[in-house]
């Protein structure tokens, strides 16, 4: 398995950090069940955000128990390395092909969260919450178009890689993209209780309203067809046990989108936008849209952030750069990072095998990885 280590952060804010001969070093001195642990071929990327360091160790499910011990002294060594903040190390067991891997999240139940820095029950907590499932999140946009399904997936991997068990939901009534973006527009079976089971594609359990319609048959319906419909795919769906469930929500910030966000037991919301000007004040609509049902707002995304031609190297800032980022501060939210806009996001996404799967190792996985590093900081309690 090869190992990389790439801090995105540093290298976009020149913050000299932990280093990555630092972490291996740490790492080369804990025993495991195959000799050193860097030699056990069972460490997957390492991602360093500032100050914090992520990896997962892989094994086989039946190896589990005797690992644990392995992973308690891995994340000890790497935090005595100096200038270590926080270190979260996973164990994951890559069980059946498709099988989630064992949770590790630190990610509080539905029903002990609350509101932050608030005594009474978050909005979530006065919905019913989703038997089995931890926390549910929404990705959002003001607008069409600005790439929310294509973080929304990569996001999704990227809290499974950091070993979590994540499902995938693709509300976006009006264009699911779910679909082509896992590639199988197989519809799921129904179990024993008759409730539909996930599709299981690249670890996540996926669900989407595509699986269901006619992709080619346009979907004209009106605010509380929508939300029934989302309602009915998020309780009668047999999610099984989940930490995380991503919601790709439809565009927008209309009745079914408002609606929507005070119907589903929502732990908070991630918005997605380009950097133009238009596309941020669709943005603000949306965090104002959150704010108003009292879902936090876990940080915007900048995508499209910038263009680097695959040829010379050379970086454009086609829509501008940085808006969302100055948008998040202005609005007192977490930025939680940019993607660039390039071919191979497009391209992996359209062939039905997004960025993080086709090029795990590759830039544009770091940079989602990173995003989702900040996205779990902020989910836990
Ligand atoms: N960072 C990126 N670089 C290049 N292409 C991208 C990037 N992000 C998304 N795309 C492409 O842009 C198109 C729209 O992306 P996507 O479907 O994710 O947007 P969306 O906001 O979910 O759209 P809608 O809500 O209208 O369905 C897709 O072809 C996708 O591959």
């Amino acid at each position: 398995m090869r190992r990389e280590l790439v801090c995105l952060w540093c290298l976009q804010e020149n913050i000299v950090s932990v280093t990555q001969q630092q972490i291996l070093e740490s790492l080369s001195k804990v025993p495991s069940p195959r000799g050193a642990l860097t030699n056990a071929g069972v460490l997957s990327a390492i991602t360093i955000v500032k100050d914090k360091v992520y990896f997962a160790i892989n094994v086989d499910a039946g190896e589990v128990k005797a690992w644990e011990p392995v992973r308690a002294q891995a994340e000890a060594a790497v935090r005595a390395v100096p200038g270590v903040a926080a270190v979260m190390v996973a164990l994951t067991a890559e069980r059946a092909a498709g099988a989630a891997p064992a949770p590790r999240s630190g990610i509080a139940p539905a029903s002990s969260h609350r509101s932050p820095g608030a005594g009474a029950p978050s909005p979530m907590s006065r919905q019913a919450a989703i038997p089995g499932v931890n926390a549910v999140i929404a990705v959002a946009s003001g607008k069409g178009g600005v790439g929310k399904s294509t973080t929304a997936i990569n996001l999704a991997l990227g809290l499974r890689e950091l070993g979590l068990r994540v499902g995938l939901l693709d509300a976006d009534i009006y264009g699911p993209s779910v679909p082509k973006l896992i590639g199988t527009s197989a519809r799921p079976e129904l179990d024993d209780n008759r409730r539909m089971v996930p599709l299981a594609k690249f670890g996540l359990a996926v669900m989407s309203i595509g699986f269901l319609i006619d992709p080619d048959s346009p979907v004209v319906w009106r605010a509380p067809m929508v939300v029934s419909a989302i309602t009915q795919m998020l309780r009668d769906v047999d999610w099984g046990e989940l930490d995380v469930l991503v919601v790709d929500m439809p565009p927008g910030t209309g009745d079914a989108q408002l609606t929507l966000a005070q119907n589903v037991p929502l732990r908070g919301a991630v918005i997605v936008s380009t950097p133009q000007d238009l596309a941020l004040i669709d943005a603000r609509r949306g965090l104002a849209m959150f704010t108003k049902v009292e879902v936090p707002v876990l940080g915007i995304v900048e995508n499209m952030s910038y263009f680097q031609c695959p040829h010379c190297g050379t970086r454009s800032d086609i829509f501008g750069h940085g808006g969302a980022r100055d948008e998040a501060e202005r609005l007192g939210v977490p930025f939680l990072g940019e993607i660039p806009l390039h071919m191979d996001i497009r391209a992996t996404s359209d062939a039905g095998t997004p960025v993080m799967v086709s090029d795990p190792q590759g830039v544009h996985a770091m940079a989602y990885r990173a995003i989702a590093v900040q996205l779990l900081d902020q989910l836990r309690p």
